[in-house]
């Protein structure tokens, strides 16, 4: 894989306006992406997982200018892409394409798979017409379709088939980034192993670079280089997948990763369970978006926004977190008596079953 930077998104903030009164004001804000960085290498796939509502695809969307974002900075293959004009932009569409949850509210009913395939070529003018039909045929066949299905509508074709011809369609106009928002998850599990499995072919094959949008870090665990955990519009945690999985920083991220169905019956699997409701991105929780959240949350928490920060030293700066607890356990400041009165708290008074979490707490002491 090579190192070349493909997209750069630096201090992303996306804010959608709330309307009131008899004139229609502004009244207040939906912090949907509030100032996130990140960066993805031409090749690599980044998948950016979270609940639901913390601003992954509106991430994706402010990407790709569906809605246009408040602040920040899209940098992509060199250009700016914020900056680009309208002509400029519907032709850098055809570098950055985006994949949809569900298949079928985002292909026409009324198109065949030629009519379909053919409209996206002709909008971004990549392939000259007499070459149309051979292509298409052969993105058809790319993408495990078969041409005698070329006339077909797509409601002929079932789930997993009407997701490969979204793929079909992105991939008509030769783009270098895909963004898949949630574009397996409306499937079933074995169909969705088929389509990442097309995916990541493709991927080696075309030179491909994506970025993941999922609610399921489990999907994402074997297609992904790097992972982006986000909470509430904000990245609390990123870094290679190994690393993730393997030694998640972000109390967050843990909770997500107890989440995961463990194969093994014999292997004990200890989920911990979050207290409360994600809060209103309208009016976030002060300092860190997850101190309502978090069994582990002090004053300090409560006061000051965590700065996603990278320990070089023991993670090469490949994985970063934002989360006062985290970082005070890796530079030996934590406070294991602190820490201890606030979990038994959350564990008295809500009855959490937190076994690893007592158990992290029991290792931070020792
Ligand atoms: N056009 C919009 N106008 C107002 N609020 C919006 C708009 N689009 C998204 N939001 C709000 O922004 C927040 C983030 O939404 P987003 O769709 O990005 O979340 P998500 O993480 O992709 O969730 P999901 O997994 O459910 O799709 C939500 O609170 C949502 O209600």
């Amino acid at each position: 894989m090579t190192t070349k930077q493909l997209l750069k998104v630096e201090n992303l903030k996306q804010y959608f306006p709330i309307k009131g009164g008899f004139l229609g004001r502004t009244v207040n804000h939906v912090k949907a992406v509030d100032d996130i960085t990140f960066t993805i290498n031409k090749g690599e796939t980044v998948s950016v997982v979270g609940e639901s509502g913390c601003g992954k695809s509106t991430t994706g969307r402010a990407i790709l200018r569906l809605d246009e974002p408040t602040e920040g900075t899209v940098e992509f293959d060199g250009q700016d892409v914020l900056g680009l004009s309208k002509a400029e932009m519907r032709k850098m569409r055809s570098d950055m394409q985006i994949i949809f949850q569900d298949p079928y509210a985002s292909l026409n009913p009324r198109k065949t798979v030629r009519q379909t395939l053919n409209e996206a070529m002709e909008i971004q003018n990549v392939v000259p017409k007499k070459e149309r039909n051979d292509k298409i045929i052969e993105l058809m066949e790319t993408v495990g379709l078969q041409r005698h299905q070329i006339d077909r509508f797509p409601h002929e074709f079932s789930g997993g088939q009407r997701q490969r011809i979204g793929i079909a369609r992105a991939l008509s106009v030769n783009p270098k980034l895909i963004i898949c928002d949630e574009a397996v998850s409306a499937l079933d599990v074995s169909i969705q192993a088929q389509v990442l499995n097309l995916l990541k072919r493709l991927q080696r094959e075309m030179d491909l670079t994506f970025l993941f949008i999922a609610h399921d870090l489990g999907v994402v665990r074997h297609i992904s280089d790097r992972i982006i955990v986000m909470y509430l519009g904000k990245i609390v945690e990123m870094g290679e997948t190994k690393s993730i999985f393997e030694n998640p920083q972000h109390p967050y991220t843990k909770a997500l990763l107890s989440a995961i169905p463990v194969p093994n019956p014999k292997k004990k699997s200890e989920r911990i369970f979050l207290r409360g409701d994600v809060p209103s991105p309208i009016d976030p929780p002060s300092g860190c978006r997850f101190h309502t959240r978090c069994p582990f949350a002090t004053d300090k928490c409560r006061e000051e926004i965590p700065v996603l920060e990278a320990k070089d030293e023991i993670y090469e700066g490949r994985h970063t977190v934002a989360c006062h607890y985290a970082l005070d356990i890796q530079s030996g400041k934590h406070e294991a008596k602190y820490e201890m009165t606030n979990v038994r708290k959350v564990l008295d008074e809500e009855g959490m079953d937190n076994e690893s979490m007592a158990k992290e707490r029991e290792d931070a002491k020792n």
